[in-house]
Formats: C-alpha cells, sequence, structure tokens
C-alpha cells in the first residue's frame, strides 16, 4: 500500500483523483492539500472538501490543508473556462463536514514527510507546484526523505495552455523548476498519457451503473467537463488528467515511462512553462537521471481502476 498526500486544485479532475485515491485499496492517502491553481485558493478548498463529504471521508481522520494563494513569482491565473467559476461547476456540492487543519498545506506536507520513515511517503501533486516547490524550500530535507514524487503536469510534445505548454507547470513555471530539480524522484504523467484518459459515454455508463450517489456525482461532473472541453478545446470526450497519476502510484504497469532529464522553461517568449524532455540520451537519461516521463497509457486498466475505488466507496451516505 503506497502512502500518499494529494496535493490538488479541485478541479473536476482533482476531484476524481481524490475519489480514487479514497477507494483505492492499494492507497493510504495519509493528506490533502490544496492550492491556487484552476481557481483561487477559496474556491478550490471548498471544493476538494465537498469531495470529501461525497467521498465519504470521515472528519478527524485525514487533514485537509489549504496552501499556496498565488504563483511564486507571476500574477495568478485561473482555468475558468474549463472548471467554471466555482472550479468544480455542474454537481450540486454537499456541505463540508471537515474542519481545514489549522497548519498551512507545506507545514502538512514538511510535517507529515519527517514523520514518516525515509521512503514511506510519495507527492501526488495534481495542480500547480507551488506549495512542492515552497515546502522543499522550506525544508529541504524532504527531497531525500519523499519516496516520489508523481505529478499531473507537462507534456513530452504539446500544451493545452499555450502550443507548448500545460496549466499545472506553466501558471508557475518557477516552482515547477524548483520541482524537476530538487533531486528526488519524479515521474511526469504529462498530457501525452492524460489526453487519452476519456470519459467516453462508454465508460459513464460503467460509472453510471454502479448506482450510488458518488459515481452519479462522477458523472456530473464529467457532463460539465465534457462541455467545458467541447467548447473550448473541440474534445467529443474529456480527458481526466488528474487520476492518471494517482493510477500510477496504484499500478505503475498501467503506464510506460521514458527516463530523460526533464527542465522546465521559465525564461522563452513563446515557450515560458514548457517541460524540455531530452531524449539525446538514450533509455537510462544518462548519468543519475531522476526524472521519468509516461508516454504510454494503459485505457482500460486506468478506468477499471476508477470504477473498482467508486465499487468500493459505495454509498456513504
Ligand atoms: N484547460 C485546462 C486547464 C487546466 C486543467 C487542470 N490542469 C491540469 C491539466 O492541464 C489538470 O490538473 C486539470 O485539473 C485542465 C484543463
Ligand atoms: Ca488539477
Amino acid at each position: 500500500v503506497s502512502k500518499i498526500i494529494l496535493d490538488c486544485d479541485p478541479g473536476h479532475d482533482d476531484a476524481v483523483a481524490l475519489l480514487l485515491a479514497w477507494g483505492s485499496p492499494a492507497i493510504d492517502l495519509v493528506a490533502v492539500t490544496t492550492v491556487a491553481g484552476n481557481q483561487t485558493l477559496a474556491k478550490v478548498t471548498r471544493n476538494a472538501l465537498a469531495v470529501a463529504r461525497v467521498a465519504g471521508i470521515p472528519p478527524n481522520t485525514i487533514p485537509f490543508a489549504a496552501g499556496a494563494d498565488r504563483p511564486l513569482v507571476r500574477v495568478q491565473e485561473v482555468a475558468a473556462e474549463i472548471h467554471g467559476a466555482s472550479g468544480m461547476d455542474g454537481p450540486a456540492l454537499p456541505e463540508p463536514n471537515i474542519e481545514l487543519d489549522k497548519r498551512h498545506a507545506i507545514d502538512v506536507i514538511i510535517d507529515t514527510v519527517m514523520s514518516h520513515p525515509p521512503g514511506e511517503i510519495t507527492l501526488v501533486p495534481t495542480g500547480t507546484l507551488t506549495n512542492i516547490a515552497l515546502a522543499v524550500r522550506k525544508e529541504p530535507r524532504i527531497a531525500e526523505r519523499v519516496k516520489e514524487v508523481v505529478l499531473m503536469g507537462g507534456a513530452i510534445v504539446g500544451g493545452n495552455w499555450s502550443p507548448c505548454a500545460e496549466f499545472n507547470i506553466v501558471v508557475d513555471p518557477e516552482a515547477a523548476e524548483i520541482v524537476f530539480s530538487a533531486g528526488w524522484k519524479v515521474v511526469m504523467v504529462g498530457l501525452d498519457v492524460t489526453h487519452k484518459a476519456l470519459a467516453t459515454a462508454a465508460v459513464r455508463e460503467r460509472i453510471l451503473s454502479l448506482g450510488t450517489k458518488p459515481a452519479k456525482f462522477a458523472d456530473e461532473l464529467f457532463e460539465f467537463f465534457k462541455e467545458a472541453y467541447r467548447i473550448s478545446q473541440g474534445f467529443d470526450a474529456p480527458p481526466v488528467h488528474d487520476p492518471c497519476a494517482v493510477a500510477y502510484v496504484i499500478d505503475p504497469t498501467v503506464f510506460t515511462l521514458l527516463q530523460a532529464p526533464i527542465t522546465v522553461e521559465t525564461q522563452g517568449k513563446h515557450t515560458v512553462g514548457m517541460t524540455v524532455v531530452d531524449t539525446r540520451y538514450g533509455k537510462d537519461g544518462g548519468a543519475d537521471c531522476k526524472t521519468f516521463a509516461a508516454t504510454g497509457i494503459n485505457v482500460e486498466k486506468f478506468w477499471d481502476l476508477v470504477v473498482d475505488a467508486l465499487q468500493r466507496i459505495g454509498d456513504p451516505e
């Protein structure tokens, strides 16, 4: 069982990542932290607590903590055209029943990592990397204590916020550069694979047939996400990015990886936020390469994990 901290900005797909992490028997969700990204910090935090209620996460079990409310250097950008004004438009959101932890998210991350043996905690960021960058700057020792960082973000080729930059990276590229160069193992689950994790009609039928409230909630998320993605990016079905990072932790064989140096462009006029994956060094990425990029995904196995997790969550209320 993998112990993870989910650092997220719910976000329709972050919500599915949280449901997957909570429902999967292969994951021990030890903390949830939020970061400004898809929407403002207040909105994504409220959304995270609403998803926790849907998932039936009992109060006083897992710390939920809010983190950075803006990027390190640049002006905050949100993705309202995809996630709506609330950050999770579509389903009615239940009232939260979990009180936020008093600590800042980065202190929950640091305290959790430093209080567990080395190599036990996996960080799973599915939003901007502001919290992760601040945490490793405040307590550099987490870089050698964390098992690995498995993040949804970036792309080997392409982008969704510019022709060559993905939202989570480009909104805070300075934070991303800190994370990719901190010395810990980083697995980048980027658009190359997440754009294949589509919530098609068949997938939604499978999920709805579970007949539970969390399944219905997920389908209502997909309905809004589908329309937003159709209008803004011309997709027939919405790519559900964030649960791909959690799925990698559950079963790495669902993905194929490329070991290669990855750096983040922070100066480019046309290329800022690009994750530059250096494929010149062949299969092991050259000496002491700690960064990996996902190149392939078994989409059927991915959705099996999501359906299984929702099935195990059942109907908590
Ligand atoms: N257009 C768009 C913008 C942001 C996101 C969010 N950022 C990542 C994908 O770019 C995911 O974490 C998702 O929550 C998705 C689509
Ligand atoms: Ca996200």
